[in-house]
């Protein structure tokens, strides 16, 4: 199987007037194609810095990638957008709020192509569209012809979810995704997210602070502490591990 993704002696410093940090250091790890990884690390620890790196928002300061055995390390974030999907913490992120949530996932359906005919092709894929909206957790299918400005936190990371999969990237990144839910609509996306990545088969990267939520879900756990890679669980030991022993990593 070729991995999805390898990170190689990777470092990345930040040099500031006053200062010099290795806010990663020495980070060796592959991604397989069929992993969902849990990644874990006390506030701090670099795990935004990370996914900058894989995203290409930031470039290593040594230490290469190789994405489907391409070596992508100077690629931009921009290069990678066709590639790598990411989900971030803040529901207002990553949706155009005075559309639509119909236009949205249209333009989601959409990206890459060319805008033209746009209002004839919503009429077209509408049917589509509502047979999707059906599957969506968050009552998120009554919602189709509210701007997306009017949706509560829950259906608005639903939305954004469903948007960065849509497409089935190669690597999907998900930055707490949850963490600003409250309990039953975190709940209800994390079952989804968790359906979606097995159905499609998808490669997943997920951050999280909640240690009930990285033992319940995904098939690897990594653990960062002060921009270290300090350990590696794959799955047979993952399921073995408890919250306690996490919490003792994570000090
Ligand atoms: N541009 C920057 N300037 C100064 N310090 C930075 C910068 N970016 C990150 N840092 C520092 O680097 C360290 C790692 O930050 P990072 O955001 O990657 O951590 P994190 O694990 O995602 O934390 P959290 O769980 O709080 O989101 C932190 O100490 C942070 O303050």
């Amino acid at each position: 199987m070729t991995a999805r993704m390898t990170l190689n002696q990777l470092n990345y410093q930040l040099t500031t007037e006053t200062d010099q940090r290795n806010l990663l250091q020495d980070i060796n790890v592959t991604i397989q194609p069929d992993e969902f990884v849990m990644l874990l690390g006390a506030n701090g620890a670099g795990k935004s810095t990370f996914f900058n790196i894989v995203a290409g928002d930031l470039t290593p300061t040594s230490g290469q990638i190789t994405f489907n055995d391409q070596e992508i390390t100077k690629q931009s974030a921009q290069q990678r957008t066709r590639l790598i999907s990411r989900v971030y913490q803040d529901p207002k992120l990553g949706t155009a709020a005075d559309m639509t949530v119909a236009e949205n996932i249209l333009l989601a359906m959409r990206r890459g192509q060319r805008r033209r005919l746009f209002p004839r092709r919503l009429a077209q894929q509408r049917p589509q569209i509502e047979a999707l909206a059906k599957t969506l957790p968050n009552h998120l299918e009554a919602q189709l012809d509210k701007p997306v400005s009017n949706l509560s936190g829950g259906q608005r990371q639903t939305l954004n979810f469903l948007m960065a999969t849509i497409q089935k990237p190669e690597l999907l990144l998900l930055d707490e995704h949850t963490s600003a839910l409250d309990a039953v609509s975190s709940q209800a996306l994390m079952t989804f997210t968790d359906t979606t990545i097995r159905e499609n088969k998808l490669t997943c990267l997920m951050i999280t602070h909640d240690l009930a939520d990285a033992l319940k879900y995904g098939n690897r756990l990594l653990i960062l502490k002060d921009g270290q890679l300090i350990a590696d669980f794959p799955d047979a030991e993952k399921q073995q591990l408890t919250t306690e022993e996490l919490i003792k990593y994570l000090h």
